[in-house]
């Protein structure tokens, strides 16, 4: 297998994507960790050598050097911070050229800088976020999985993006299995880990304290650790989502099902927002991203933003590892 780029998306060009692709670069251009940036190649070049490419294969001999880009220009000048939903079609064609140069084999992940949902969705842009849109460009649509990774803690959700109402009455035994022998199939394949150990959380308070606080442990929860536990799966739970987090618990466990978003992401967020990553389970490519979003409060010009790219570091070099341990070659 060739060694190959990992495809970077530009993100919303009026958040702090441009400023984290050119502090990533910086950090990763002596490592080997080559990326090319899918995006308008004048936010960055005042700030950073760029070196346009017309392929993705051309990113290996310049990386050192430039930052690798493939020119997608946006519709009107961008003004750091303030999003404009004219640009949202320079967005979303940067997304799909990453996946097409993926499954074309030209690279080995799509790493995406953060959009705004809400701009995109004012512009027409039918998916709730990256996650869903790219099981569709995968044609994959409804076996997409959210995790997000830290070296302290693991967490998959049950559901993605949509009201927390919503989100508590379609749970069921069927997903929560379904996600946990995904989140198994993912640990062994793109993490290495021999013999994954899942905890599933409780939904309700004390994982409703033997039906007290609530029934859908004993009718929904409870039945699915049943079921993988069947399956051969090494799995705890119910458990109770207040103390399932602490620095006590999380030893025992490689990963949680958390059944819906927020369960998931204030843990890992509290824990770690700099060095979080997010990435898809359950498409036929690998990606990651960084765990925040697009922080207009902060975004400002390249030379002079304070933005932290630890977390868009880590989502780079931990799909360089996924592809390691998937393809067994560096990205
Ligand atoms: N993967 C993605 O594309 C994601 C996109 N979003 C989108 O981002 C938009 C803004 O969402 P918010 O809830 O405000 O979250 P946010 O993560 O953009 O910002 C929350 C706070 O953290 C700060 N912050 C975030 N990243 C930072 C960094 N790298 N360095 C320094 N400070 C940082 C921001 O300045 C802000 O004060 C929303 O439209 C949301 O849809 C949110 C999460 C992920
Ligand atoms: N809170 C995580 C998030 O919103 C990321 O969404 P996506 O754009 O990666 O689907």
């Amino acid at each position: 297998m060739m060694l190959r780029p990992l495809a970077l998306t530009m993100g919303d060009p009026a958040g702090i994507g441009p400023e984290l692709t050119v502090k990533a670069w910086r950090e990763l251009k002596d490592k080997e960790t080559p990326f090319f940036w899918i995006g308008d190649a004048t936010l960055i070049e005042k700030a950073v050598p760029v070196k346009r490419i017309s392929h993705p294969e051309e990113a290996l001999s310049c990386f050192g050097e430039a930052v690798p880009v493939l020119h997608a220009p946006c519709a009107v000048p961008v003004t750091p911070g303030q999003p404009d939903i004219r640009n949202a079609g320079a967005t979303i064609a940067s997304i799909e050229q990453a996946v097409r140069s993926v499954l074309a084999g030209y690279a080995s992940a799509v790493v995406t800088n953060p959009i705004a949902k809400h701009i995109l969705a004012k512009a027409g842009f039918p998916h709730p976020g990256h996650t869903e849109f790219l099981a569709a460009l995968c044609d994959v649509t409804g076996k997409e999985v959210m995790m997000l990774a830290c070296p302290q803690l693991k967490v998959v959700l049950s559901s993605i993006h949509m009201p927390l109402r919503r989100a508590i009455e379609t749970l069921s035994t069927d997903r929560i299995v379904e996600v946990a022998l995904l989140t198994v199939h993912a640990l062994k394949r793109d993490f290495g880990l021999e013999c994954p150990r899942l905890a599933v959380a409780g939904l309700n308070p004390h994982a409703g304290e033997d039906g007290m606080m609530g029934t859908e442990e004993k009718t929904i929860i409870a039945p699915a650790v049943e079921q993988l536990r069947a399956a051969g799966v090494t799995v705890n739970g119910p458990m109770p989502p207040d103390t399932m987090f602490s620095a006590a618990a999380r030893p025992h466990y490689d990963a949680a099902i958390c059944l819906y978003h927020d369960q998931g992401l204030i843990p890992l967020k509290t824990l770690d927002m700099a060095g979080g990553v997010n990435v898809t389970l359950g498409l036929p490519i690998i990606r990651t991203s960084p765990d925040h979003g697009t922080a207009f409060d902060i975004a400002c010009s390249v030379e002079q933003g304070h933005a932290d790219a630890s977390s868009l570091v880590a989502a780079l070099l931990l799909a360089a590892e996924m592809a390691h341990q998937r393809f067994g070659v560096k990205t």
